[in-house]
């Protein structure tokens, strides 16, 4: 039997002042699997802690196929954990660390069986005799999942399960997990801060940020239309470019975004959300270009939606197939904060009259997520540093480019931008372009 987990407005405040989750609401299917995404100190870990019993719920609601659940004991929930570090019995073999917990459960119950067709199912039967001593990590793993699997749960909980492996390893034992789980049809919660590692298993990605859930959708939605400009940035690889902008809308002329030293014009007439931005004149935004919203090309190659600038390269990066070309633009980059690693968080404190101005936008916009007001030299969220590169700061946009285009660091590069490729944030973080409609390829 599969579950459904439910979790209706769930805190968690560990001790007096440790907020680690806030109203956290989400319903995850049965045989769904959904990804727990975010920074270290999110409280994914205790989200998933709290679906296992492992930790008791401060606040609100888990619900188990619907039945209120936040009093069962972690066995009484039939869930498998699977941590980072799998703690294998060192003194027991493969066949006896799978059958461990069959045995627990019914102790005169023979589980040779089970045993040998979950370790069927994983590939590791040679294994069955051998101690963790005698496995690689990767084979390791796989024990853990059998010992994980073999009891049939009515859920998995995966930790972080492949962050100790090596990078090819963990691409092909992903490909398993995914495998084995859409097999099974198993309700499974994976957490993981690799963004590439949610996008690849999630039916579903639920992001979080410093206790709070900021968005849970599909893949390719949370890709394509981030709730934040938090989200924007944390999914996506190279980031998302985010540079602060001021829109232009004259009574007598067109339509533009000023980012500094230069405008993208909007062409008339203007698209439906491009009307949206109107009613922003004058009010610090922030503007979203992903890399494929940009390529390096002259204005009198601009297809029908793309509008020209223009940049100085500061430097290129070759990945092979493909190079990433950072440039100068002239704008300020925006900041995110908590992209990399949340700050402790205390509990919610009433706010004293006089805070600071970022401060209660960010109260009113329910803890959201951008920075406009900090001083050029502290953006530096895509300096590039490295013991054999220079610390890089002045770049503020990166396009991608075919490997062999050749460009010369410090010379100046036309370059069209893709206006339905536009991402445009309110001064809180929340997006206003584009509208779901308009995103090219993506439906409803
Ligand atoms: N037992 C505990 N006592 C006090 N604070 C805790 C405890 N466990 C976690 N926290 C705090 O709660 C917050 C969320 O922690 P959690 O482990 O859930 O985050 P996470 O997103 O899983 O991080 P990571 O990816 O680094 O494991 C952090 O600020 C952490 O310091």
């Amino acid at each position: 039997m599969t579950r459904a987990i439910t979790l209706r407005s769930v805190g968690k405040t560990y001790g007096r002042a440790s907020r680690a989750v806030d109203r956290f609401s989400l319903a995850v299917a049965p045989g769904e699997f959904l990804v727990l995404l975010g920074p270290s100190g999110c409280g994914k870990s205790t989200v998933l802690r709290m679906i296992a019993g492992l930790e008791d719920v401060t606040e609100g609601e888990l619900l188990l196929d619907g039945e209120p659940a936040n009093h069962l004991s972690p066995r009484e929930r039939g869930m498998a954990m699977v941590f980072q570090n799998f703690a294998l019995y060192p003194n027991m073999t493969t066949r006896a660390n799978i059958g461990f917990p069959l045995k627990l459960e019914n102790p005169r119950q023979d589980s040779a069986e089970r045993v040998e067709s979950t370790a069927r199912m994983l590939g590791i039967e040679s294994l069955l005799d051998r101690y963790p001593g005698q496995l690689s990590g990767g084979e390791r793993q796989r024990v853990a999942m059998g010992r994980a699997i073999s009891r049939h749960p009515s859920a998995f909980l995966m930790d972080e399960p492949l962050s100790n492996l090596d990078a090819k390893l963990r691409n092909h034992l992903r490909a398993e997990i995914a495998q084995l789980t859409a097999e099974l049809g198993v309700t499974t919660v994976y957490v993981t801060h690799d963004q590439s590692e949610a996008m690849s298993l999630g039916d579903r990605v639920a992001v979080m940020r410093g206790g709070v859930l900021q968005q849970v959708s599909t893949p390719r939605e949370v890709y394509a239309l981030p709730e934040n400009v938090f989200v924007a940035a944390f999914i996506g690889t190279p980031r998302i470019s985010l540079l602060q902008a001021v829109v232009h809308a004259p009574l007598d002329g067109p339509m533009s975004i000023d980012l500094g030293r230069q405008r993208l014009a909007l062409p008339e007439p203007l698209s439906p959300d491009h009307q949206l931005l109107r009613i922003q004149q004058g009010r610090p935004l922030i503007v979203g270009l992903r890399s494929e919203a940009v390529r390096i090309a002259p204005p009198s190659q601009a297809r029908p939606g793309e509008v020209a600038l223009s940049g100085i390269v500061e430097h290129a990066e070759y990945q092979g197939h493909e190079a990433l070309v950072h440039l100068d633009t002239g704008s300020r980059p925006a900041v995110v904060p908590d992209l990399e690693s949340a700050r402790p968080r205390q509990a919610p404190r009433r706010r004293r009259a006089g805070g600071g101005v970022f401060e209660r936008l960010r109260q009113r916009a329910g803890g959201s997520v951008a920075v406009l007001d900090k001083p050029v030299t502290d953006t530096e969220p895509y300096a590039v540093r490295g013991p054999d590169r220079p610390a890089v700061t002045s770049s503020d946009l990166v396009v991608r480019t075919g490997p062999d285009l050749r460009v010369r660091t410090g010379g100046q590069v036309p370059l069209l931008v893709d206006l339905a490729h536009l991402y445009v944030f309110d001064h809180s973080g929340r997006r206003i372009c584009p509208l779901p409609r308009d995103v090219p390829g993506l439906d409803g």
